[in-house]
């Protein structure tokens, strides 16, 4: 009913925030947009589930994500991804790997900070509620 569009339009916001202020900082730069698979031929050979920053946005828009954990599954592939793709000792798989932590950290931090877990106990009865 209207009060649970109301929970979820807030949430919507809440997603939008924390995914654009990602998008702004330069260390994620490379996660901002899905891995060009021209540049990178063999990544879906790899990767099974692409994501990125952009596409997180776009789930976003379309009403995919119903609470805060389903976001998390999703953005978790970010970085999840890069370790995977990106397991070698040279220093570019290190920089990368290292990006993709401080993203998983930053996004940890940003919710333990920022959500309340009322709201999201509400967020998580609406979905069971359909
Ligand atoms: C993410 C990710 N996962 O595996 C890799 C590898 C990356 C990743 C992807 C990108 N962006 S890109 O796919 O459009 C690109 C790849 C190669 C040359 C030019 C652009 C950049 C970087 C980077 O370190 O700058 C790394």
């Amino acid at each position: 009913e209207e009060q649970e569009e109301d929970v979820l339009r807030e949430l919507r916001l809440f997603l939008r925030n924390i995914t654009e202020r990602l998008s702004l900082d330069r260390r994620f730069k490379a996660f901002t947009k899905p891995v060009d698979i021209e540049e990178v031929p063999d990544y879906l050979m790899v990767i099974k589930k692409p994501m990125d920053l952009s596409t997180l946005l776009t789930n976003i828009d379309q009403h995919k994500y119903v609470t805060v954990g389903e976001f998390m599954a999703d953005a978790d592939f970010i970085w999840k991804n890069a370790l995977e793709y990106n397991p070698d000792s040279d220093p570019m798989d290190r920089n990368i790997r290292h990006r993709a932590c401080a993203l998983k950290d930053t996004v940890r931090a940003i919710i333990r900070d920022e959500l309340d877990e009322d709201f999201e106990r509400v967020c998580e009865e609406i979905r069971e509620s359909r």
